[in-house]
């Protein structure tokens, strides 16, 4: 693109922004009639026409933005979304509009108008396609395709690149991605892992206005869209970087924190191969008999080389990729205005976090949020309530978010999981989500199940 074309793209896009800002509705729709990527672009501020438009109560420009596809879980450099916005300004008709989900739901399942939490890592951009798994023609085919994509694996981790994003030099990564051709010999090597994560996912047309398309429309429409697999080698990692043609390139070192600087996008589906990947790597042999096992179906099931082997009888769960679940609780004190707090050996100073534990077999998820919490703390919880999940690929442990009251509030740390757990007040948690200038505490980043709950519980009693 020539500097006069992204002159006049920029252009466009503040143009847009400024009207979802006024509320100037025909604009907005002439605009999006004529560009409809308009849709979800952010200004140099890092908001969106919907946020904007959720900032400053413009209902109606909300409505119609939601009602031709727009995305409502973008989030603005602060990692809010438009829902959040609109309920920290006041504008209740708007955040209601945004947690809501269809009508026909709502009939089904009363209550379902909840607003969906969507986190880090839970971002679904393909569709798994789960039935073309066994189909080894249609795998085959796929598998050199020209369009296909494919993700470079080492040690688990994915191959990036990565790029200075602003002036606060926060760096965002990228996945390097490969086509057929860049990665064939290694497609050919018998210690190569194959995972076929799935073909992205078709946009929803998005609005009748669009419907006299062009060719190239047309053309995309018609077009299978590109499958995606990841490819773990056991081939020297400075070896693989070298087939990279982009600059900072390089497999994450520390995936706990690298990994959390990709895109949501990205980010899920790492979470999806890492944990397959992950799988395999400890799996190579049966868990029933102790054979070699050899893996099938795109990556999604290891079978059995002994013949007389149990788990070729039936269906076994150890064929399987697993998945741990992961309680992950904020506890509220009974005075609803302080929440418990927990702090490893491993965190940085002053770093504060909820409290999380595996679930146990033969235990409900309600269950683990009272032991877990009484193992940790001493402290005694009652009702527990769910809020929302987040896959977490470091291995394979599925999150699930809770909210949970204190029925007892004196604290006594099991030193050997914890070092320290702590009440923490409203207040000091606000400070330290607004970014303060003496905050008591750190939590973890907006990437993490744990400060969604955070803020969740700041959010839901804010009385805004
Ligand atoms: N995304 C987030 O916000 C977030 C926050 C906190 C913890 N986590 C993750 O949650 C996981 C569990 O939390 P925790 O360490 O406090 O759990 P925990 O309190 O149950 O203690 C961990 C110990 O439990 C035992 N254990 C039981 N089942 C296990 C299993 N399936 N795999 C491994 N160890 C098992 C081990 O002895 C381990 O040392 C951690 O691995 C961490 O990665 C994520
Ligand atoms: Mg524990
Ligand atoms: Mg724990
Ligand atoms: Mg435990
Ligand atoms: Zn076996």
């Amino acid at each position: 693109m020539t500097s006069l074309q992204l002159g006049a793209k920029e252009e466009m896009v503040e143009k847009f922004l400024d009207a979802a800002a006024r509320g100037d509705l025909t604009l907005v729709s002439t605009l999006l009639s004529h560009v409809p990527s308009l849709i979800n672009q952010k200004g140099d501020s890092g908001w969106t026409g919907l946020m904007l438009a959720a900032r400053n109560g413009h209902f109606g420009v909300v409505e119609a933005l939601l009602s031709q596809g727009c995305d409502k879980f973008l989030v603005n450099s602060s990692s809010q979304t438009a829902y959040d916005i609109s309920k920290f300004w006041g504008h209740r008709n708007i955040s209601n509009l945004l947690s809501r989900t269809d009508e026909g739901c709502q009939r089904v399942l009363p209550g379902s108008d909840l607003h969906q939490q969507e986190n880090y890592f839970s971002r679904e951009m393909l569709d798994r396609l789960s039935g073309k798994r066994a189909d080894k023609v249609w795998m085959e085919a796929k598998r050199s395709d020209p369009g296909t994509v494919y993700l470079l694996f080492s040690n688990l981790n994915p191959m990036i690149s990565s790029s200075k994003e602003d002036e606060d030099n926060r760096v965002e990564s990228r996945l390097c991605r490969f086509r057929f051709e860049a990665v064939k010999d290694l497609l050919q090597k018998p210690q190569t892992l194959v995972i076929f994560l799935g073909v992205e996912k078709r946009k929803t047309p998005f609005s009748s206005s669009s419907s006299s398309s062009s060719p190239l429309q047309t053309e995309e429409v018609t077009q299978e869209p590109p499958a995606w697999f990841a490819i773990s080698t056991d081939e020297d990692a400075a070896e693989l970087l070298k087939r990279c043609r982009e600059k900072h390139s390089c497999f994450p070192k520390l995936p706990h924190r690298d990994l959390l600087k990709l895109s949501e996008e990205e980010a899920g589906v790492v979470a999806q191969a890492r944990s397959v990947l992950a799988w395999h790597s400890r799996y190579s042999f049966c868990p029933t008999c102790g054979s070699s096992t050899k893996m099938e179906e795109g990556g999604y099931k290891r079978r059995c080389l002994n013949s007389d082997c149990r788990s070729l009888k039936g269906v076994h769960n150890t064929c399987y990729p697993r998945v741990d679940p992961v309680v992950i609780m904020l506890v509220i004190h009974p005075d609803g205005n302080q929440c418990l707090l927990g702090r490893k050996k491993i965190f940085p100073t002053g770093l504060f976090s909820c409290l999380a534990g595996f679930v146990e077999p033969g235990e409900s998820m309600e269950e683990a949020v009272r032991r877990e919490v009484e193992e940790e703390s001493g402290v005694k919880v009652g009702p527990v309530s769910y809020v929302s999940c987040q896959p977490w690929p470091m291995p394979s442990s599925l999150m699930i978010g809770c909210l949970a009251v204190a029925i007892s509030t004196d604290i006594k740390v099991d030193e050997n999981e914890i070092e320290d757990a702590s009440w923490f007040t409203r207040q000091q948690v606000t400070e330290t989500l607004l970014k303060g200038p003496r905050p008591a505490l750190t939590i973890p980043p907006r990437q993490t199940i744990a400060h969604q709950l955070i803020r969740h519980w700041i959010g839901m009693n804010s009385n805004l």
